[in-house]
């Protein structure tokens, strides 16, 4: 829903651009609104001083008359000229500051949460999806909405500057009716606006659907695709088909939002001001001067003018303040999202540490999955459903399972991006829930299984392993070295310092398996920054056999005593952990070393010989 007209609410966000600008808006405006009425004044008396320099000749005092009102009314408007672009400009700056502060908000609510709850809640995602797209992509901004309202202020004192002119100068019922006229003018004007606005909010998904499949084209993403499947002409025709989705009913709502009124309107708004000029036309001579007569006819003219369609107003005063209405959205449905109950599992009394001793001890026995319960938000399933799952101290644990089993949903729960329902998630008895959080975060290193891919250089998206000790350059070589990609890095046009995207000046492109090495040189830098538990959720999914086996060759070295959980369909990398569990429907179905699950010829075995087979080798 659109609101009809929202200055007010704009102006509301004006302290958010500082005094400056807003003084400098109050002070330009009011000049801007205030010098056609003096353009008007001087005109007229210009004007109307004609007759006097007839009857009394070209001498000192009518020269000074003629030449003092034509200075003023060409000196009113050249200023107004010169003053409504420095208008517009610091309008732009109030704009872009209130702007500004918006973005940061919207940034500081979406980084806000600590865990990934709120941002797995549709109604949140949507809710933040509109948010940046009304702030990036929004015919206008909520800073812009802001300016236009102070932009109204110069329209409001030029028309009561005129109405009051005609009130005083000729009938107080002449001004009335112009005032009246204008805003019988400008109230057509947004009830149109408004409508149309409301049309084109209404056709939302449309209009989504057409900037999808824009962004499709241009982007590179689908762009292999696009070419080898030969889906040029379908997209031509679905582009085509979804401009027409929404730009007909565009057009024809905006037809019918301006047509009607404006012919309605204008016709009054004739009749109205040809009655106030008839009656001027009618005042006996002497009941108004030649300069009282040039002046109320400006005015009038002057104040007509002002029903017109504001552009530096009304665009940005009725649509504005929708991404501000999202932003306010997004941080209210975050707030919504009830908060989960941080321990449960009555089996372990928790052990609360010194809250003020940020300490986080390593692990002595393992990290245990105590009765574990999670679902999703929105989601009647229990993705995982009172998991009993022990990580050894020092281990290699390796967890599989079918697509959806719930594996990266327990790295999850590990990291506390998410927060167990019923259970707990315990190290050496302890609920980890009961650590601070940022302590607790700092004895982890993860491989994701969707890694970020930093657009810095190779070098930094090492370091983000342990930001604090980033400087650490012959750490994170050592750290490149240890994953198998410093030799790629050296030999990148621009070193290991290049940005890792091609779109940046001096800006390299990595393949899959590159970045994969690159996100383990990541994790190998946090191992070695003090970090006791390493969590890889399909670390080697990327990398050629050869590079795969080197890693596991290694992998002693690698993780150094590390408590690691392993995630992985790959059954030649899962073989070799000290532990192997298996999760099926949320719980544990089997668990040991390759060598016992083998000999129970389970589901295990049934999965390994599957994949073995595929290779040729049948036996274990
Ligand atoms: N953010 C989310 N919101 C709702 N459901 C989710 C979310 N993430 C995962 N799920 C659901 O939870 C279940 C477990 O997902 P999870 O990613 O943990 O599986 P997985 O075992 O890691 O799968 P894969 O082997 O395919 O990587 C799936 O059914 C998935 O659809």
């Amino acid at each position: 829903m659109i609101r009809q007209w929202t200055p007010a609410r704009a102006l509301r966000l004006a302290p958010l651009a500082g005094p400056g600008p807003v003084t400098a808006l109050l002070v330009l405006n009011t000049a801007v609104g205030v010098l056609p009425i003096v353009f008007v004044v001087a005109s007229s008396r210009l004007l109307g001083a004609v007759p006097q320099v007839a009857d009394a000749g070209w001498n000192a005092s009518t020269q000074r008359l003629l030449v003092t009102n034509f200075a003023v009314a060409v000196g009113a408007l050249l200023l107004r000229e010169a003053l409504t672009p420095l208008r517009d400009a610091v309008g732009e700056l109030l704009a872009r500051r209130i702007d500004g502060v918006l973005i940061d908000d919207l940034m500081a609510a979406a980084l806000g949460t600590d865990d990934l709850v709120p941002l797995t809640d549709p109604r949140v995602t949507d809710a933040l999806r509109t948010a940046v797209r009304e702030l990036e992509e929004g015919v206008r901004s909520p800073g812009q909405a802001a300016a236009g309202a102070f932009a109204l202020l110069a329209r409001v004192v030029e028309w009561l500057g005129y109405c009051l002119a005609v009130a005083v100068l000729f009938a107080w019922w002449a001004g009335l009716v112009l005032g009246a006229v204008v805003l019988l003018f400008r109230r057509a004007q947004r009830r149109g606006l408004r409508r149309y606005a409301e049309a084109r909010a209404a056709l939302d998904g449309a209009e989504r659907r057409v900037d999808y499949l824009r962004r499709l084209s241009v982007e590179p993403g689908a762009g292999p695709e696009i070419r080898v499947f030969g889906l040029r002409g379908w997209l031509w025709d679905e582009l085509g088909a979804a401009y027409r989705a929404w730009l007909t009913p565009v057009w024809a709502a905006r037809r019918k939002a301006y047509l009607g009124p404006f012919y309605l309107v204008t016709a009054v708004g004739v009749v109205a001001v040809g009655g106030v000029l008839a009656g001027l036309g009618a005042t006996a001579s002497g009941a108004l001067s030649l300069t009282g007569f040039f002046l109320v006819t400006q005015a009038t003219l002057g104040a007509v003018r002002l029903g017109e369609f504001y552009p530096e107003t009304d665009l940005q005063v009725t649509v504005g303040m929708r991404a501000y209405d999202a932003v306010r959205r997004f941080r209210t449905e975050v707030a919504k999202v009830p908060d989960r109950p941080r321990t449960g599992g009555a089996t372990v009394t928790p052990r609360i540490p010194d809250p003020a001793q940020s300490r986080v001890p390593d692990p002595r026995d393992g990290i245990h999955f105590d009765q574990v319960t999670f679902r999703y938000p929105g989601r009647r399933e229990a993705v995982l459903d009172r998991l009993d799952l022990t990580l050894a101290a020092g281990q290699c644990t390796a967890i599989v399972g079918a697509n959806g089993a719930g594996k990266s949903t327990i790295v999850k729960l590990l990291a506390r991006l998410h927060a167990p329902d019923q259970g707990a998630v315990r190290l050496d008895g302890t609920d980890i829930a009961d650590y601070p959080l940022d302590a607790w975060r700092r004895k982890l290193a993860v491989i994701f299984q969707d890694f970020a891919r930093y657009e810095v250089s190779a070098t930094d998206n090492i370091g983000f392993g342990a930001v604090r000790a980033i400087d650490d350059q012959s750490g994170i070589r050592a750290a490149a070295e240890a994953a198998g990609i410093a030799a790629d890095l050296d030999r990148l046009p621009g070193g290991p310092d290049a940005p890792l995207a091609r779109h940046i000046g001096g800006g390299v492109q990595l393949s899959g398996g590159q970045w994969q090495r690159i996100a383990l040189a990541r994790a190998v830098f946090a191992l070695r920054h003090g970090c006791p538990i390493l969590v890889l959720d399909e670390p080697t999914a990327s990398l050629d056999v050869r590079s795969e086996a080197r890693f596991f060759d290694e992998f002693t070295d690698l993780v150094g005593g590390a408590t690691t959980v392993l995630i992985s369909h790959r059954f030649s990398t899962v073989r070799r952990a000290d532990h192997i569990v298996v999760l099926d429907g949320g719980r544990v179905a089997e668990q040991g070393s390759h060598a016992q699950l083998l000999a129970q010829q389970g589901r295990y075995a049934g999965m390994f010989r599957l994949q073995a087979a595929r290779f040729g080798q049948v036996r274990a």
